[in-house]
């Protein structure tokens, strides 16, 4: 920092969760605002496993806007993260930090550069769904630093013209997505169905699945299946609104029979657009649908649904059980079949390790000794390095401030991400 300047830094700490959608958000009418073509309900996993950190820091002395993502510098002039940015900055107000003795008009914001650093507890770009959390993050983030009205919609509102579905991650437990009629899109904004601790009985086990392909990214995919699938109107038109109120009444009832039920239909009726579009996008692969197929025939013999699958634009599965013990057995069987590559369980299961002893798995020893589980057809067959690791998880609680400075990400003496 130049030594003419004033010498403060302002900063803010946020961190946002992720979330998985179990009635997909896909295809935009507007690719500018991201006002989608139907309403859209997701649950928002626990921050402690999959969550985007943000420290946003204000500084007369910053000369441009920076970012920082995962300790590395990239570029902040897409569309996207400019529109978040204008956005909240429109909003900001009056600051007045006493004890730092900062006083920052709210016209002075206009003026004011920030820094900002963020760090994915999850792998980025992997189809976790990282733009879903960081830009919830972001926006939440500055929304604390510039003094924005605490209106989450408007909010969640904001976040959605980061990547649509980072609207829903502004809250925990259970959302809905709303489309909203207005073309300029004020009244397309995530609203909480129920909040985290309404099904706090649900867990949820993600496998990531081992691909080499790259993937098509969501906003490309989507535009190809807007503009050539025939079953994407029928979809947004005709059955999306009927699953929604489903849906939403499955969610207030805990009704995990019509749950289950509507998430695997909605997840296979999105890949069939992908597959309905031209040329068709294939994101799932052998893996998925052998993991479909494993939870399918479960389901069946059991004669109720104990597990929802569901597949985003990639091949990982996110897995809900009903609850923990039934998530223990699937745990078994997904083990059975996609054994870990080397020795190592710990860094096999993420998240909530605690899954593993509940299961009785302590060791890759005791994954060797479970028996087939009955509904498979072929009990001989295994899987080895076909599954990455395993992320077990729960629904979770939405963007939070995090106070202790030792979570701040930016030096505030320098004013720069820190290790860079
Ligand atoms: N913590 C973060 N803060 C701000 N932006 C982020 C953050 N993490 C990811 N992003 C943005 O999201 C982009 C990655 O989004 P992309 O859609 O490719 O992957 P994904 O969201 O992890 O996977 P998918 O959409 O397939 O589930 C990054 O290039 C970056 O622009
Ligand atoms: C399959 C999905 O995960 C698609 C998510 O798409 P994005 O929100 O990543 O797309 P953009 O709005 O273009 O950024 C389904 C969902 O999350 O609802």
């Amino acid at each position: 920092m130049a030594a003419a300047e004033p010498q403060w830094v302002l900063m803010a700490t946020g961190r946002s969760p992720t979330n998985i959608a179990v009635i997909k958000y896909w295809g935009k009418r507007d690719e500018a605002l991201i006002l989608p073509v139907n309403d859209s309900i997701s649950v928002t996993l626990d921050p402690d496993h999959l969550s985007a950190t943000t420290t946003v820091a204000a500084s007369p002395a910053f000369p441009s806007d920076r970012m920082w993502l995962n300790g590395k510098e990239i570029e902040l002039s897409g569309g996207r993260f400019q529109s978040c940015l204008r956005e909240i900055r429109k909003r900001a107000r009056d600051v007045e930090d006493k004890k730092k003795g900062i006083k920052i008009k709210k016209e002075d914001w206009e003026k004011l550069h920030v820094h900002i650093a963020s760090y994915n507890n999850f792998p980025t770009a992997a189809g976790l769904a990282s733009s879903a959390a960081g830009f919830a993050c972001l926006v939440f983030t500055l929304g604390k630093l510039m003094n924005v009205n605490e209106d989450y919609g408007e909010l969640s509102s904001i976040a959605r013209q980061g990547s649509g579905s980072a609207c829903r991650s502004i809250y925990g437990g259970f959302v809905k997505w709303c489309m909203g009629k207005n073309d300029n899109g004020s009244d397309s904004m995530a609203v909480q169905v129920v909040d985290e601790s309404h099904w706090d009985e649900l867990v949820i086990i993600i496998a990531v699945v081992s691909s080499k392909q790259k993937e098509t990214s969501s906003t490309s995919g989507m535009r190809d299946s807007v503009e050539t699938s025939p079953l994407l109107q029928y979809r947004a038109q005709t059955v999306v609104p009927g699953r929604i109120l489903k849906m939403e009444e499955a969610i207030k009832n805990r009704d995990f029979d019509s749950f289950a039920r509507l998430t695997c239909a909605d997840s296979n009726q999105f890949h069939a657009v992908c597959l309905d579009t031209s040329p068709p996008i294939f994101y799932m692969n052998d893996t998925s649908h052998r993991i479909i197929s494993l939870v399918e025939k479960w389901n069946h013999a059991e004669g109720t649904p104990q597990v929802a699958y569901t597949f985003d634009a990639g091949p990982n599965a996110v897995l809900i059980a009903r609850n923990r013990k039934t998530a223990t057995l699937l745990l078994q069987k997904l083990l059975y079949c996609f054994p870990p590559q080397d020795n190592d369980l710990d860094s096999y299961m993420l998240g909530d390790k605690s899954i593993l002893s509940d299961a009785g798995l302590q060791s890759v020893a005791d994954i060797e000794a479970l028996p087939a589980p009955p509904e498979m057809k072929m009990p001989n067959q295994k899987f080895k390095g076909d599954v990455s690791y395993f992320i077990c998880s729960r629904p979770g609680a939405g963007p939070k401030v995090l106070t202790d400075e030792s979570h701040a990400l930016i030096d505030s003496a320098t004013g720069l991400a820190k290790g860079v």
